[in-house]
């Protein structure tokens, strides 16, 4: 049986479990329930607070876990990003007071407040700056202003929170993060691990690509295909004109207007996109 880690509580827990559910995974009905044996699959879910999912990993008691990349860093445990999973992007960063315009050098000597407290020492030793990193458990946006910190270390989603604390991030991200797949680092594969992986990545491609239809003049094709070159290769099938070809092919969902615009101004006719539900590629 394979035993998979999933947020319980946070940013990750609902969008972790859609995925799974899209994957055809059992997830629990009642928020309260740690745990869910689905039968058909062979899989148990752990539902575990998102700082934990790393550690159980690591240790090697569950087969894989949905985490953020920082909070799998910050564990120090000896875990592996197996898939990037395209939800809960976030940046880690430095912040201070608006209006002091900090460099990462001036934190050297201050009180740094964080709930990220071993990412964030790995980043000063790397940089050579000594201060002293106070651990909180959340809410260190408000730390400053109660007296205990100079500045803090801290997950920015859209930027609210800090504005909300007259806060201003300063120098490079110490980590760009979003949600991720991990198993135990240097563990062997199995079957199991690859079919729970394949069913998330195809998820991950459904959600990042769509399906492009149009009909195209056959003597554009090779011009059509340099647009829409697809994963492998577009398909093309013969309509009932023999001057005419319908093309199919998968593009990313983010360039689909751009790639429409530009089969449009090549002389394809009825582009139409359609979302994918499921897809293994
Ligand atoms: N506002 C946000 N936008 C995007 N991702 C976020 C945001 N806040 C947190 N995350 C991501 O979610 C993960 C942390 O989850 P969260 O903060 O919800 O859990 P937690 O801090 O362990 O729980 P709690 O905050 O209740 O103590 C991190 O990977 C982080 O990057
Ligand atoms: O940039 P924003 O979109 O405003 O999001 C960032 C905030 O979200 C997280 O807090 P969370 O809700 O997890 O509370 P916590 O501080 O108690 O962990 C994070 O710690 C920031 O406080
Ligand atoms: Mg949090």
């Amino acid at each position: 049986m394979l035993r998979v880690a999933v947020p319980n509580k946070g940013a990750l827990a609902q969008p972790a479990s859609l995925m799974l559910s899209e994957a055809g995974y059992r997830q629990r009905n009642e928020q309260r329930d740690l745990t869910v044996y689905d039968s058909a699959n062979n899989v148990e879910f752990f539902f575990l607070r998102p700082k934990d999912i790393a550690i159980y990993v690591g240790s090697g008691e569950l087969d894989l876990g949905i985490t953020g990349r920082d909070l799998a860093l910050d564990s120090g445990a000896p875990v592996a990003e197996r898939l990037s999973l395209g939800f809960g992007g976030s940046t880690f960063r430095y912040a201070a007071p608006v209006g002091q315009d900090w460099t990462v050098a001036d934190l050297h000597g201050k009180r740094l407040a964080t709930s990220y407290p071993k990412l964030v020492r790995a980043d000063l030793e790397r940089r050579g700056i000594e201060a002293t990193v106070i651990r909180l458990d959340g809410a260190v946006e408000i730390s400053i202003q109660l007296g205990v910190a100079d500045a803090i270390a801290d997950v920015v989603g859209s930027g609210r929170t800090l504005r909300q604390h007259s806060l201003a991030a300063f120098g490079d991200p110490i980590c760009t993060s979003e949600a991720v797949l991990i198993e135990q680092r240097d563990s062997a594969d199995s079957p199991a691990k690859a079919q729970l992986a394949a069913r998330l990545q195809g998820v991950v491609y459904a959600q990042n690509y769509l399906m492009l239809d149009y009909d195209c003049p056959r003597v554009l094709l090779e011009q059509a295909i340099a647009i829409t070159p697809g994963v492998e290769s577009p398909t093309v099938a013969p309509l009932a004109d023999p001057e005419w070809v319908a093309v199919r092919a998968m593009v990313p969902r983010a360039d689909a207007n751009q790639i429409m615009d530009q089969l449009a101004a090549l002389g394809a006719k009825a582009v139409l996109a359609s979302d994918i539900r499921f897809c293994r590629l």
